[in-house]
Order: structure tokens, then C-alpha cells, then sequence
């Protein structure tokens, strides 16, 4: 899987050089690159914002490097950039993630990149959404500082790729690095190679609709507390039917909204 991440904050990213991910990459299951979006802005300061037209708090990132970032990830020629200029504006009442005027299909035949911005306002982000992403070739990150992204990037980045607006859930972080680190974390363990025993994979939380069991290992009995017999019994069957009915527990008594109706 290829993955590309635009930021302003590129050593954000650092910490993907470490552990099951970094692994990744040195052995080519993912090859990730990081781009500064300043590296796209050609004024002294390296300008990426300015503030909002109709007023408001805050200020908003600028089309201008973000257009030149997703031309070079996305491989746009100058030809086809200014093809679009021709093109009519994308209808201003549609929601950033129409797939209608997405592109669909690359001229050859390819399934074009996916572009994922996060966002407060993008669908939340869950395990079933980390296992669909797990099977895209390419997938772009667009890190959104300040209050956000000018909305023409959304719109131009669906005129030659898919777009999805994502959220990490239902609370207001300062941009999206932290969103994209959680991402690239659940869906890159979910991609064959990543994770040396697949098998644990299963049976975790929300992989299945249910939460996960407690786990135990030595010594037997620490600072007065003692390990479920059942797990020194031996009895894989019955170490199988707690472990089970240890995750209806967790999951009823946690969060029962993933139980199936009764
Ligand atoms: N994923 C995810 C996220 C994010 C997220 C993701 C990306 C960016 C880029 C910038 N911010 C900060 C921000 C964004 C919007 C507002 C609201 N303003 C009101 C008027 C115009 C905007 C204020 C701050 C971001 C936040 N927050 N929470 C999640 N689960």
C-alpha cells in the first residue's frame, strides 16, 4: 500500500518510523512519504493561511498549495489542472463527498488514489471503515490545520480522485495529523505482513462486535490477586467459553449500543 500524508507539520510523522509500521516500510509492505505543505507556497514566509471571506474566527488554509501538493502526489499534469479551470464549479449545496463527481476511474482504467481529509464534519471513523481502507492501493491524507481546508480543494481533489471527509469522533482536536496517525495505525495493522501473528487480529475489540476479553499472563498470582483458574486449566474448550462469555460481559456492561437486539 502507498501512502501519502500532507501536513505542516511533516515530524509529526517521525513516530512512523518505529515499531510494526516503520517495520512495514523497510520491508516495502507500505511506502509512506510525508510532504510539507510549505514546500508548495513560493512566498518569503511560506504562507498556507489567510483569513476566512464572510469573516469568522480563525483563519482558513489556502487553495493554492494544497492544489499543487495533490497535483504532484496525484500525478495531475498542468494540461489537466487547467482543464478543470474550464470546467463549471462544483455545486457549492453538494456535500464534499459526493461520489457523482468523483473520479472514479483513472483514463487507464485504474482505480484512482483515495484522498481521505479529516475532518470534524466527515463520517466517524470505526474498525469496519479500517478494514475497507485496508484494501486501497494509494491513499492520500490531507492534514487540515486552523479552522480548515478552503473547500475548492475538497472539490478540486474529487475532479481526480476519490475524497472522503473522516472523522476520529465526536469531540474537536486542532487539526488532522493526530486523526491520520490513529488511521494509518488501524488500517496499516490490518494489511497482510504488518502484524507477525494474524491470528491476533481476531477476537478483538470491535472486530467482531464485541470487546475484547482480559488477558492474564505470569506470574500466577500478584500482590494478592490470583489468575481465572480456568486459565491453567488446560481445558481449551472451556478457556474458549469464558474468553467468550467474559467479551458479552465487557461489551453489555461497556457498551452495550454493539450488542446485536435482543
Ligand atoms: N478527524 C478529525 C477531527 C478534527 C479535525 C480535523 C481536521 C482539522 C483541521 C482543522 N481543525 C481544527 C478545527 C476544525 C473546525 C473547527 C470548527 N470551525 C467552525 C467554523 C469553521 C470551522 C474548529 C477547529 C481540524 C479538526 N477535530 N475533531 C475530529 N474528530
Amino acid at each position: 500500500m502507498k501512502i501519502d500524508i500532507v501536513s505542516i507539520f511533516p515530524t509529526f510523522f517521525d513516530v512512523l518510523d518505529i515499531s510494526l509500521l516503520g517495520k512495514a516500510r523497510q520491508n516495502g509492505v507500505i511506502n509512506l512519504d510525508v510532504h510539507d505543505l510549505r514546500d508548495f507556497t513560493f512566498d518569503r514566509h511560506r504562507t498556507v493561511d489567510d483569513t476566512p471571506y464572510g469573516g469568522g474566527a480563525g483563519m482558513v488554509m489556502k487553495p493554492e498549495p494544497w492544489g499543487l501538493a495533490l497535483d504532484e502526489i496525484l500525478g495531475i499534469t498542468e494540461g489537466q489542472a487547467q482543464d478543470d479551470q474550464a470546467k463549471k464549479p462544483a455545486d457549492q449545496d453538494a456535500p464534499a463527498q459526493t461520489d457523482a463527481d468523483a473520479a472514479t476511474t483513472a483514463a487507464d482504467g485504474s482505480i484512482p488514489p483515495l484522498v481521505i481529509f479529516p475532518s470534524p464534519a466527515g463520517d466517524v471513523f470505526n474498525q469496519a471503515m479500517a478494514k475497507e481502507l485496508a484494501h486501497e492501493d494509494h491513499l492520500v491524507f490531507g492534514c487540515g490545520r486552523y479552522e480548515g481546508i478552503d473547500q475548492r480543494v475538497f472539490d478540486y481533489a474529487e475532479q481526480h480522485a476519490r475524497v472522503r471527509l473522516v472523522s476520529l469522533g465526536d469531540y474537536v482536536l486542532n487539526g488532522g495529523e493526530v486523526a491520520t496517525m490513529a488511521m494509518i495505525e488501524a488500517i496499516g495493522r490490518l494489511i497482510p505482513g504488518v502484524v507477525g501473528n494474524p491470528e491476533s487480529l481476531t477476537e478483538e475489540s470491535h472486530e467482531d462486535g464485541l470487546l475484547e476479553y482480559p488477558s492474564y499472563t505470569k506470574p500466577s498470582t500478584w500482590r494478592g490477586q490470583e489468575v481465572p483458574p480456568v486459565l491453567l486449566s488446560g481445558n481449551h474448550g472451556a478457556i474458549e467459553k469464558w474468553r467468550y462469555e467474559q467479551r458479552v460481559e465487557r461489551t453489555r456492561r461497556v457498551r452495550p449500543d454493539l450488542l446485536p437486539p435482543e
